[in-house]
């Protein structure tokens, strides 16, 4: 079985549920099972730190998840058009893979939430890209042969699955932004199935 990471960080629980679509995207797939983990949060007080294994969800990301995974799919929030501070934590962590080569050649794809439309999603998975591909990996988008693309009035971008919560956090995945996410779920397994 090829297993594929889905690695997200999430507050509100837009990014935990696009999660759980590329999941099913990625188990449409025969031969590809998904592996969901999450970041802890940071924070400015040294002096507690998050127990090794959080009290319900996801487990917390390992190294070795992404070392073992055929490919990785990540997700953040939209924060100030960047990824969330935890993501980007977990990532400058990642140096001893970087060292070895360890993610070389494996595809990645991105998906992001944000509360605005045009308040830096795009620049969010943009940015998101770049510590995956300093790491050698091989970015997988969304083309317009996907229908959802050239017609959704929500989120779903060519650069990755991503959706548009409202200023209050509180619009339900629409119907494009579903689909979509399940779709880069499926193009990453099947692009992870090629590579091997
Ligand atoms: C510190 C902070 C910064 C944010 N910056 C942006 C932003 O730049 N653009 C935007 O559209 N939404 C922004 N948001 C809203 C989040 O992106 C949005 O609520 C997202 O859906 C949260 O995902 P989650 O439910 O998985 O935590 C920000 C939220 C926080 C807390």
């Amino acid at each position: 079985m090829t297993e594929l990471l889905i690695l997200y960080y999430s507050q509100g629980g837009a990014v935990k549920e696009m999660a759980q679509l590329m999941a099913r995207g990625i188990e449409g797939v025969t031969g590809a099972k998904a592996r969901i983990r999450t970041v802890p949060k940071v924070s400015a007080n040294c002096e507690t730190t998050e127990p090794d294994i959080p009290a319900s969800g996801a487990p917390y990301a390992t190294l070795q998840d992404l070392e073992e995974c055929a490919g990785l799919a990540l997700g953040s929030p939209t924060r100030f058009g960047n990824m969330a501070a935890p993501m980007k934590y977990f990532l400058d962590g990642t140096s001893g893979l970087w060292l070895k080569g360890a993610l070389i050649g494996k595809p990645a794809a991105v998906f992001t939430s944000s509360g605005s439309m045009h308040g830096g999603n795009e620049m969010t998975l943009l940015t998101m890209m770049i510590p995956l591909m300093h790491h050698g990996m091989l970015m997988v988008g969304l083309p317009y042969s996907e229908p959802q693309l050239g017609t959704t009035t929500t989120g779903g971008t060519p650069y990755g699955a991503s959706h548009i919560g409202g200023a209050m956090d509180d619009r339900p995945i629409s119907e494009d932004e579903k689909k979509l996410c399940m779709t880069l779920g499926k193009r990453l397994a099947e692009t992870a199935l090629k590579l091997q």
